[in-house]
């Protein structure tokens, strides 16, 4: 049963502008980090403007006639962008009742097997020398946007929330550093901020989802909207939690279901598996989950953006950058379940790309095994 007398901490950004008020912030920061690994921030600077106008197009999105939501389906990219439909996708060998629609930073595609830079890529002109053949450079590419007539406005409406949330994720990312005792700007090479350029600038994931009510009837034995898991796509998870249905759940370091409502004005934030592998555990990729709403009438929408890193990377290439004494506060015994879900640190797979790729055949095998092939995701299913 879901313990809910622990809470999760809220921090207020706006003290990181006041001199006076940050030394505060990042202590509470550092908590969050190396204790609890969840939290939500407010005052976070993203209009609302930006959020409203993409939330109110929600429900027109998933509206769309079935045969509309079909012609984007993930079944056309091998950039696992675009629409999966209800129960299409599986977390923990189980259906995650839920549908939803992958949009990314807007980019062209890079993967070359022939190992030469595309023509189309300008943005890269600092990297021409890279080999783009390995196959996880194939997760990077063109999103599939639904036609303007069915939701007019949509795509300007997710670029421009696309580009606040990385806007938002560039400025926590620098406050992390602070609260790691690093020099600010020292993560700006992961995202093609600083002098070298060395990295392709990465591509940052957002979801739309929509979880309906639904019953058990559906004969899905263990009704989840989204099984407890890891966050795989990126350094830090930044969720919108759209209006006020729960159903988000944290697990703690002592193995308790903690509940993460929505709480107005706020994004929850989240780290990835790469954070975890790079500070060897310090600071945790929590497991959580959404719970299926059998027994609700309405449906609950959410927004995670998912911050990218470069596909190339490796996890001991970032460790490199997170200093001895932010990797010693590790904390020891990883709970059972959270055990079972670790899998980043596996050598097979130790650039996060691969990773990454590994991830999302498991989520969506049928589109892995049509652009990938049947050899490829039976190593990653195994
Ligand atoms: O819907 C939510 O609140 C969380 C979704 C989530 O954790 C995910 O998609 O990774
Ligand atoms: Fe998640």
């Amino acid at each position: 049963m879901a313990n809910t007398t622990l809470t999760l901490p809220i921090l207020d950004l706006a003290l990181a502008d006041d001199p006076l008020q940050k030394p505060h912030l990042l202590v509470q920061l550092h908590d969050a980090l190396f204790n609890i690994g969840f939290l939500y921030i407010k005052n976070h600077g993203v209009p609302d403007y930006i959020i409203t106008n993409l939330v109110s197009m929600l429900p027109k999105l998933f509206d769309m006639p079935l045969k509309e939501k079909a012609a984007l389906s993930k079944l056309n990219s091998p950039h696992f962008l675009g629409y999966s439909g209800y129960a299409e996708e599986v977390t923990l060998g189980q259906k995650d009742l839920r549908e939803q629609f992958d949009f990314a930073t807007e980019l062209p595609v890079i993967w070359n097997p022939d190992g030469h830079t595309s023509q189309d890529c300008s943005e890269l002109e600092a990297v021409r020398n890279k080999d783009f053949s390995r196959l996880y450079w194939r997760l990077r590419g063109p999103n599939q946007w639904p036609p303007e007539s069915y939701v007019p406005g949509f795509r300007k409406a997710l670029t421009e929330y696309h580009d606040a949330l990385q806007e938002l994720s560039y400025r926590f990312v620098h406050l992390i550093e602070e609260a790691f005792g690093i020099p600010t700007r020292t993560f700006d090479a992961f995202f093609n901020r600083d002098d070298t350029q060395f990295h392709v600038p990465p591509q940052h994931r957002i979801k739309l989802v929509k979880y309906p009510p639904c019953s058990r009837t559906d004969g899905i034995a263990h009704a989840q909207g989204v099984g407890a898991h890891k966050d795989s796509s990126g350094w830090l998870t930044f969720l919108l939690q759209v209006e006020q249905q729960e159903g988000l759940e944290v697990l703690s370091g002592t193995g308790k279901w903690i509940k993460a409502p929505p709480i107005p004005g706020t994004f929850v934030v989240n780290f990835g598996n790469a954070m975890e592998a790079a500070t060897e555990g310090a600071v945790k990729a929590t497991v959580h989950r959404v719970k299926a709403r059998t027994s609700e009438s309405s449906p609950r929408y959410s927004i995670p953006f998912f911050q990218g890193l470069p596909l190339d990377l490796t996890v001991s290439q970032i460790r490199s950058y997170i200093p001895e004494h932010v990797r010693s506060l590790r904390q020891s015994a990883l709970n059972a379940e959270s055990e079972k879900i670790s899998s980043f640190l596996d050598p097979r797979w130790d650039t996060l790309g691969e990773s990454q790729l590994r991830k999302w055949i498991r989520s969506h095998e049928e589109v892995g095994r049509k652009f990938y092939g049947d050899e490829v995701v039976d190593f990653y299913l195994n």
